[in-house]
């Protein structure tokens, strides 16, 4: 078994949690609230500042031009993406797309960028990719999971993010997350079983990081509600 065929098999369990999340639920059955789906839009643009963070780290410690250049296209269509399924989700939400870029990061945002920034300072490119392509990976599996349901149609707000993952540049054999995978096999057939361990333990807390993104979304946990929970002495809930 391949190293990335390791970590998909030790993520199903992720996946499902993912998927049966009531954020992914809602979606499903075209019941989004508008409130969460505003929170999800605000947060997921300061998670995606730090994927070009993390991208300008992978073209950085790349050994070969190839791989410099494979990172650089992938983040040029990142930047390119990112801006137009947040406007089109954003008026889908009838939200002012203008609000939205500027938001304050909230405790789970917080957490989970540390959590992709963190392993910048190894300078090594299995440290770095990894967590990160575990938030693409499961993108594309929830993306794969709602489009099969053939239940998410154009009226649904959600549905731009859906389409995004299935017939853009991310899915499928062509796709990114099968090159970042390649990519991993590659680096992991040469390092010690120490950093394999260390790589697979970063890919799946992003995957239950992902959870608690939706999570945070529905409940929309902010500072300011964490403190009132904890100042006024609540039985601590997430
Ligand atoms: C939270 C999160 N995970 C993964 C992706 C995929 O890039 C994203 N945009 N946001």
């Amino acid at each position: 078994m391949s190293f990335s065929q390791e970590l998909i098999k030790a993520s199903q369990p992720y996946l499902i949690a993912n998927e049966q999340h009531p954020f992914i639920q809602s979606v499903l059955h075209n019941q989004v609230d508008a409130k969460a789906l505003a929170y999800y839009i605000q947060q997921d643009l300061q998670y995606a500042n730090a994927e070009t963070i993390v991208q300008t780290a992978l073209i950085a410690n790349s050994k070969t031009v190839d791989d410099q250049r494979l990172f650089a296209d992938q983040l040029s269509r990142h930047l390119k993406s990112v801006s137009a399924l947040f406007q089109q989700l954003s008026h889908n939400n009838h939200n002012e797309w203008s609000q939205q870029y500027d938001a304050a990061v909230q405790p789970i945002t917080f957490l989970y960028r540390q959590h992709i920034l963190a392993p910048l300072s190894s300078a090594n490119l299995l440290a770095i990719l990894t967590p990160f392509e575990a938030g693409i990976w499961l993108y594309v599996e929830l993306g794969k999971f709602l489009s099969q349901s053939d239940q998410v149609h154009q009226d649904n707000p959600f549905y731009p993010w859906v389409d995004e993952l299935q017939h853009g540049e991310f899915a499928g054999k062509d796709g990114i997350s099968d090159k970042f995978m390649a990519i991993i096999d590659r680096e992991a057939a040469r390092t010690t079983e120490s950093q394999l361990a260390a790589a697979k333990q970063a890919f799946l807390r992003s995957c239950l990081l992902e959870w608690y993104f939706w999570d945070a979304a529905t409940k929309q946990i902010s500072w300011a509600s964490w403190t009132e929970s904890a100042l006024d002495g609540q039985a601590g809930e997430l």
